[in-house]
């Protein structure tokens, strides 16, 4: 399946309980990681299950490969794909890992079980335990391994570092970026772990409240916001800064003397600043949090790559 696209989403839209997830408009380029980032409840679950046609759309259409397959995934797009959801599947409880290896491998025919024993080794996952008895953090474990074993051309993960232990979740990093080296293939991880976002992602997919708010491509993202420093007096200096600086946000006198803002165009603000005679005692870098709190808060970042809000 040598498709310049592994998912595309056009208009897809889903009805929950109290809310509408999308319309959502979305595409993922073959052989990156994007990360699925926003709050509890926004929808990642949804779209991942909406990709496993666990869940299907009430509106729109998905591509897989660039192909659409309203009757169901035939059996090769699915064989390329691996899912390794929030909660694991009570179906396997009463297995232990060879036996749940052994019945994969019937399904997957690129299955490595060379490759997965040796994941199973570094992540230390208890052996001849079913897999209901397991540790959450074991299970999660067991499941990433088993889904790289699969050699998916296609890779979802939906917040896999939840129950990982952090020597285990470094292992989960290490072996994701090396499997994407090697394979060149495409994953879809959701997660609430800035950390895990700034060491693996290509790509940031935000969602808000059933919506996507955009995609970007990490690196853009990082520098596109600063705090500044100036030495403004008063009450009165801070009102002429507000009126001079064009998009600065939370403009605060932080003690007599010294005031903070938030911009995205530092250096323009820097030359205005000198201009009216003041100076910047100090800036930085806003971290990725920082930058998609204020995303979630309706301020986008300008340095967005593409956006397929359409
Ligand atoms: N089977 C379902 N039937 C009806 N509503 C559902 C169902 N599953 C989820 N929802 C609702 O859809 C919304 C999105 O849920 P979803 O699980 O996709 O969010 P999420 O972003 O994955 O959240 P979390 O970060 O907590 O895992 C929530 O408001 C949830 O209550």
């Amino acid at each position: 399946m040598m498709a310049q696209m592994a998912i595309e989403l056009r208009n897809v839209s889903k009805q929950r309980r109290n809310k509408t997830i999308g319309p959502l408009n979305l595409t993922l380029p073959q052989g990156y990681i994007t990360a699925l980032v926003g709050h509890n409840g926004s929808g990642k679950s949804t779209l991942m299950n909406m990709l496993m046609q666990l869940v299907n759309p009430d509106d729109g259409e998905i591509y897989w490969f660039e192909q659409k397959y309203k009757q169901g995934l035939p059996l090769k797009v699915r064989q390329a794909i691996a899912y390794v959801p929030e909660n694991s599947l009570a179906e396997e409880a009463y297995w232990n890992v060879e036996e749940a290896a052994s019945f994969r491998k019937h399904w997957y025919p690129e299955w490595d079980a060379e490759y997965l024993e040796g994941l199973l080794e570094k992540f230390e996952v208890p052996r001849n335990v079913k897999l209901g008895k397991m540790s959450k953090g074991e299970r999660r474990k067991f499941e990433i391994a088993a889904a790289l074993a699969a050699r998916p051309q296609l890779l979802l993960l939906d917040e896999p570092s939840s129950g990982l232990d952090p020597f285990a979740w470094k292992v989960m990093l290490e072996t994701l970026l090396r499997y994407m080296d090697e394979t060149g293939a495409t994953i879809l991880i959701s997660t609430h772990i800035v950390e895990e976002v700034r060491r693996l992602a290509d790509y940031i997919v935000l969602m808000h409240k059933g919506e996507l708010l955009g995609m970007a491509e990490k690196d853009s993202l990082f520098g596109s916001w600063s705090e500044v420093w100036v030495n403004a007096a008063d009450e009165e200096e801070l009102a002429e800064l507000a009126a001079e600086l064009p998009g600065v946000l939370q403009l605060t006198l932080e003690a007599p003397g010294a005031a903070s803002f938030l911009t995205q165009q530092v250096q323009g603000v820097e030359e205005h600043i000198h201009h009216l005679g003041l100076k910047v005692i100090k800036s930085r870098s806003l971290e990725l949090d920082e930058i998609l709190h204020l995303w979630t808060h309706g301020h986008r970042p300008i340095l967005v790559d593409y956006e397929k809000g359409d």
